[in-house]
């Protein structure tokens, strides 16, 4: 009761003010309740009392509510929360609001006897009146389910972590871990793992440093430490892991636990070693290999690459790429090829790429996609390699295909071709083509004489020249060695071949500047027309050639066009370059000899000898129709050792039988005076016949001096050194300067019979013939006319101061036992001993 105030009074204020539900209830119903109570079911205060107390909550409460009432002692006690609080009932409200919680307390009452006020006791009885205390417990019980509620998420989160989460004790034994790090450390269960009582800092780590590490973690101020290590799995399998853990101390520093966090990192490792390993191996190939995204932007490109197009990453990454050079390309080039990409998948081909400073550079490329599971397109990788080597080696094949690489004129395949390009146009427009077969004349000498070198530098000169006639649509190519041939396109009606013949002859004749020496080498050439003569490349490159040849044998000709007849009479040549062949073995060649006389035209002061060859079909050959084919087989080295020997063989039987004149000559061909075994063989036929060197004389031509002077003149002194003497036949046609008169030593010119034959009536001849004879006078030379077949050509020749001659008109050339005769019947100077 409060001082001062009326019992009744105090109590009801009191009562009525307090913050709590206060209620008396006897046989479960309300028998008082305060404005308290009022309040919390937010009704009238009047309709309370005689209600049931259990009505006043929740449906689900009222059965406890009724327990509660019967048994307070027990039930109350049962409904008691526990740990988490006493226990709570749902409060209906009037308002049809939400139920408010409150926690509920009864106290049995006596009430001994009627009016008396009821007090406590300590056991209830079903008499008795309960005092039931309702306090408001809606914010605690919200308090406690929002803690429920937050523990249950992070025990979602801490047992569903990817990433294991662990306590240890402060020696390192697990006391909380998660089923992530079971899992990571290979056990069935957090509890398993916990059980097991590893220690971490012994014996997880496979790597003595990380444990170093740990351990030193031990004593470290709580800091979150971040390393990774290999750890033991429960199996004993490694495995990586990333482990952030700290050491958690008290205030005075000594260790709580350890806690921390573990990821498994081996397939990130395995992935990111892979990608290492993946970075070394595209820098370490020669292909540049770029990787664009989607959007055209280069996402990455390797070390080759940057080499290649001169660009470094800075340049490339993040930027549109730029494979190719646009303007070498047809537009939208590189957008066709990556949409023949998005498409197909592949794109392989050879493109124009560009280089930074430098010309763009030919590549081949093969662009593919790179596809995601769903199989859309996320990159394209281009992979490059620079062919510009590749391509310049197919353009230098292509050329040594088609080109001849000394003269760099088109070879036999390139002209075939364009003659066939020209035949196909030429029947289109109704045209002539014309074809020109070109053969230099002795050039083998020059090639003997001076060396390939200078063979070379003459071939180049006269494809130089030869391009110099022709038009630039016609086609001037290199057979073979010395053979050209001329392709003529759009020909007209008339002898165009001929006046481009004509015109090659005259650009020919001028002088090789070579070695610092002056060479000749004048062409013979056969022409043949599409279609008057031949309709296929090979029958006009073949009548070219027959035509050519025969210019080439016609001795006056320095060409002709083919005729039908010369085909025939090219395989008579033919057939006699065979038989030929045969000749030396078959013993067919003979030898005889004609006279020279002195000046009384009686006296025998030698002999020539003049090669027969006795064919077995032919009859009786004549040295003019098988000296130049042996000459160009190179079959006159044979023939002219045979013909040495056999004159000296000869001379020295005449000899035996006191016959002999004083000298026998050889003819000596220009091939066979280069050969390298010649002055050999000229000294071992001397001493195998026994012939006295100064018997024999040789008769070479002036084309000896068109070749190496200094070569020849050594070898003429070298035969000067072995007694023999020396003529020069056929004097004056050659082209040779006079020069070589004062320099070779010579002992007789041979003036040719071309001077002689009409010596009478041709005054050019005559004023020849006298310059010669006066020349070789001064120059201390015999002179010999040759061709003399008559005694007014004798006679003028004399008159001259000629005092030697050869001819019909003192005697035809004759077989050898002809000659022995006219030896004996004619008058004969001693022989030279
Ligand atoms: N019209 C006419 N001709 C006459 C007269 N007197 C002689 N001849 C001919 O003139 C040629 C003289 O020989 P060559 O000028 O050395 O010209 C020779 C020579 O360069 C060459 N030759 C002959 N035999 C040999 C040989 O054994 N070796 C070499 N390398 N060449 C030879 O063949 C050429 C021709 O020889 P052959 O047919 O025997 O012709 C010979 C001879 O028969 C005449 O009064 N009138």
């Amino acid at each position: 009761m409060t001082p001062g105030l009326p019992s009744d009074i105090s109590n009801r204020v009191i009562l009525d003010h307090a913050d709590v539900g206060l209620a008396l209830v006897r046989d479960r119903r309300l028998v008082y309740a305060n404005a308290g109570l009022a309040r919390m079911t937010g009704g009238p205060r009047e309709a309370l009392p005689r209600q049931s107390l259990a009505d006043l909550f929740a449906e689900e409460d009222r059965c406890a509510i009724q327990a509660c009432l019967d048994d307070p002692e027990t039930h109350l006690a049962q409904t008691d929360g526990g740990d988490s609080g006493p226990a709570t009932f749902r409060l209906c409200r009037c308002d049809h609001a939400a139920p408010m919680h409150v926690w509920l307390r009864m106290v049995p009452m006596a009430n001994e006897a009627d009016g008396a006020a009821p007090v406590p006791r300590d056991t209830s009885r079903a008499s008795d009146i309960l005092l039931v205390t309702l306090i408001e417990a809606t914010q605690a019980v919200e308090m406690k389910r929002a803690l429920r509620d937050s523990e249950a998420r992070y025990r979602g989160l801490f047992e569903n972590a990817l990433e294991g989460i662990y306590q240890t004790t402060p020696e390192g034994h697990y006391v909380t871990a998660n089923p992530a790090l079971a899992r990571i450390y290979g056990f069935d269960s957090p509890e398993e793992l916990i059980a097991a009582r590893t220690d971490i800092a012994r014996q997880t780590y496979a790597d003595p440093k990380a444990r170093q590490r740990f351990i030193a973690l031990m004593e470290s101020a709580g800091v979150v430490e971040n390393f990774e290590a290999q750890i033991h799995r429960k199996d004993g399998s490694v495995i990586w892991i990333t482990e952030n853990a700290r050491c958690v101390r008290d205030q005075d520093g000594t260790v709580q636990f350890f806690e921390g966090t573990v990821q498994d990192i081996t397939e990130r490792r395995q992935a990111n070693a892979d990608l290492r390993l993946m970075a070394k191996v595209l820098n370490s190939v020669h292909e540049g290999i770029v990787i664009i995204d989607r959007d055209g932007l280069v996402w990455g490109a390797n070390e080759a690459y940057q080499r290649m197009t001169g660009h470094d990453a800075a340049d490339l990454l993040a930027r549109p790429a730029r494979l190719t050079t646009p303007e070498l390309h047809e537009p939208n080039f590189e957008e066709t090829v990556l949409a023949h990409v998005d498409q197909h998948g592949l794109w392989i081909g050879e493109a124009w790429a560009p280089r930074r400073k430098a010309a763009p550079f030919p590549m081949e490329m093969s662009v593919t996609a790179v596809r995601d599971r769903t199989g859309a397109l996320t990159h394209y990788v281009a992979a490059c390699t620079d062919i510009t080597k590749r391509k310049r080696d197919e353009e230098h094949i292509r050329f040594q295909a088609n080109y001849d690489m000394l003269t760099h004129l088109p070879n036999r395949y390139l002209i075939m071709d364009r003659l066939e390009q020209a035949i196909l146009k030429a029947q289109r427009d109704g045209t002539r083509v014309c074809v020109l077969f070109l053969d230099l004349d002795r050039f083998k000498n020059i090639n003997d004489s001076y060396g390939h070198a200078a063979g070379d530098e003459v071939l180049k000169l006269v494809a130089r020249r030869l391009r110099q006639v022709v038009r630039m649509s016609d086609t001037v190519g290199r057979l073979a060695g010395d053979e050209f041939i001329i392709v003529l396109t759009e020909v007209s009606d008339g002898d165009v071949g001929g006046q481009v013949a004509e015109k090659i002859t005259e650009v020919l004749s001028e002088a090789f500047q070579v070695l610092d020496a002056e060479l000749f080498c004048l062409p013979s050439i056969g022409i043949t027309y599409y279609p008057d003569q031949a309709e296929t490349v090979e029958t006009l490159l073949r009548n070219a050639d027959i035509a050519m040849y025969h210019a080439k044998h016609s001795g006056n000709d320095r060409y002709l066009t083919f005729s039908s007849d010369m085909a025939q009479r090219s395989v008579e040549l033919m057939n006699l370059e065979t038989d030929l062949r045969h000749a030396v073995n078959r013993e067919e060649l003979e030898l005889h000899y004609q006279p020279k006389v002195g000046g009384d035209g009686r006296t025998v002061v030698g002999c020539e000898a003049l090669i027969r060859w006795r064919h077995p079909r032919l009859g009786l050959v004549s040295p003019g129709d098988f000296i130049p084919l042996a000459e160009e087989s190179g079959l006159i080295i044979p023939i002219g050792r045979w013909t040495l020997a056999e004159a000296c063989r000869q001379f020295m039987e005449w000899r035996r039988h006191g016959i002999s004149p004083p000298s026998i000559s050889v003819n000596v061909s220009v091939r066979q005076f280069n050969d390298s075994q010649f002055l050999d063989n000229v000294r071992d036929v001397l001493d195998g016949t026994g012939m006295p060197a100064g018997c024999l004389d040789l008769e070479i031509t002036e084309s000896v001096m068109m070749g190496d002077v200094e070569r020849a003149v050594s070898a003429l002194n070298t035969l000067k050194a072995m007694g023999v003497t020396l003529s020069i036949d056929d004097f004056g046609t050659g082209y040779s300067s006079l020069n070589y008169l004062k320099t070779f030593p010579i002992d007789t010119l041979k003036i040719d019979q071309t001077f002689v034959r009409d010596v009478e009536h041709d005054t050019k001849d005559a004023a020849i013939i006298a310059t010669i004879v006066s020349l070789a006078k001064n120059l201390g030379f015999q002179v010999v006319a040759e061709g003399v077949e008559s005694r007014e050509q004798m006679d003028f020749l004399r008159s001259n101061d000629c005092s030697l001659f050869q001819g019909f008109w003192v005697s035809r050339p004759l077989p050898a036992t002809d000659f022995s005769i006219f030896l004996k019947n004619s008058a004969a100077p001693a022989p030279k001993s």
